[in-house]
């Protein structure tokens, strides 16, 4: 078999990461543009198909007011990807599932979010489901969420199709055994039949690829898509998915806690920190060029060829989301901060490269150093501990 099941979780594990950072080094020899790795450059005036304007989430529970996100905006033109990267309760997937149309009733969301134009928060239910599977699809880190054990694949493909387009049954199978052709499952007319447990971890990540492009959509959102597979089988599944968007033109927001899928996949990446962005930009501004001390501090703990497998995770943790700290709220963890810092909260903002922002009072200070992850080396807030596979990296756990 082409791939093998999932293995558990391998958030931020240093194998994940050097994987991303070969497919960008490979790429980048062969005089590619680095920072799409593997996707099809965006001409520059490819038309806008998703914008998020100001989108702040809120939950009221019991503790308090959960400011999960604050301040989001990012504009997606087609064919696109976008990376958006941090850790584990930064808001990544909120901001998402905002836009999806897929949070609790409960959630306070305010803000703007435009599909091609048409004002997405103020659509009714009917024209929302509209949208969700046809014009943006939805791929979620654990396929079994999405896939229904009772029924096969194929069934399942088809339906999909049919929920958005009258056609005869046989049609709608022949699309999806398509599409598991497109996403690299052998023999697809007999897997047709078979059920998701018949189906290896890597198999039914594919499937929910095909599920995901069987109308042609124009945005898919992939949500941390490969963080449950084993390292190789990652790659495999990132390659396909790239493919694949790239055959039906679509464009990917694709949300991970892995700096280097992005440096493998994305042509932009947004950085978010405690539910807010604090830098976007090209992936290759983002890496090379950082404007940020968090993103500094994510790309210090990545191990490089040659280190000795030290690895330093950014000291502290990120606050707590119901009483977030006056002033920047990486502040605390930073090693550049100064008294402004625990004061105003920077907003984001062009650097010394319009396209390019960041949301930090010192980000001409990294700009003045080639190498601005060694702050986190040099400064306080910087912990450095042996560096065992698996062993949390930049504060990504
Ligand atoms: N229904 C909810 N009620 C209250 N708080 C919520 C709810 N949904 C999410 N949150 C909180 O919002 C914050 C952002 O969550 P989100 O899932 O977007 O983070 P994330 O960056 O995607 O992290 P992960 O990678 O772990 O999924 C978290 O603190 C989470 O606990």
């Amino acid at each position: 078999m082409e791939d093998e099941g999932s293995s558990g979780t391998l958030y931020g594990e240093p194998d994940a990461i050097d994987k991303g950072l070969e497919i960008r080094d490979r790429v980048a020899g062969e005089g590619v543009q680095v920072s799409s790795g593997l996707a099809d450059p965006v001409p520059a005036d490819a038309p806008e198909v998703l914008r998020v304007e100001d989108l702040t989430v809120a939950f009221p529970t019991e503790d308090g007011l959960v400011k999960a996100v604050r301040g989001v905006s990012y504009a997606l033109k087609e064919r696109e990807v976008l990376g958006i990267v941090g850790e584990s309760g930064s808001g990544k997937s909120v901001s998402s599932m905002a836009v999806m149309g897929l949070l609790p009733k409960s959630a306070r969301i305010t803000g703007k979010v435009s599909f091609r134009g048409q004002d997405v928060l103020s659509m009714s239910a009917r024209q929302r489901r509209g949208l969700r599977g046809k014009r943006i699809a939805m791929i979620f880190q654990d396929p079994m969420t999405a896939l229904n054990p009772v029924y096969t694949v194929g069934f399942q493909l088809a339906e999909a199709v049919l929920s958005h387009e009258l056609m005869p049954k046989k049609q709608a199978l022949a699309r999806a055994e398509e599409m598991l052709a497109l996403v690299g499952i052998p023999q697809p007319k007999t897997r047709l039949d078979s059920y998701p447990h018949e189906f290896s971890g890597g198999m039914r990540q594919r499937a929910m690829i095909a599920m995901a492009v069987i109308n042609n959509p124009d945005v898919i959102i992939a949500d941390e898509p490969t963080t449950a597979l084993d390292v190789t089988v990652q790659a495999q599944i990132l390659e396909k998915l790239i493919e694949v968007k790239d055959a039906v033109n679509a464009a990917i927001v694709l949300i991970t806690h892995d700096l280097g899928v992005v440096a493998g996949m994305a042509h932009r990446t947004l950085v978010m920190y405690a539910g807010r962005p604090v830098e976007l930009g090209s992936t290759d501004e983002i890496f090379y060029r950082t404007r940020m001390p968090y993103t500094a501090g994510l790309l210090g703990s990545i191990p490089s060829a040659g280190d000795t497998g030290r690895l330093r995770p950014i000291k502290g943790a990120p606050p707590s989301l119901i009483s977030l700290p006056p002033g920047c709220p990486f502040s605390p963890r930073c090693p550049v901060a100064t008294d402004i810092c625990t004061k105003e909260e920077p907003p984001l903002a062009p650097t010394d490269d319009p396209d390019h922002l960041a949301a930090c009072h010192h980000w001409d200070r990294l700009a003045a150093t080639d190498d601005p992850t060694r702050f986190f080396r040099e400064g306080p807030g910087t912990e450095t501990v042996a560096g065992a596979a698996g062993a949390p990296v930049g504060g990504i756990a």
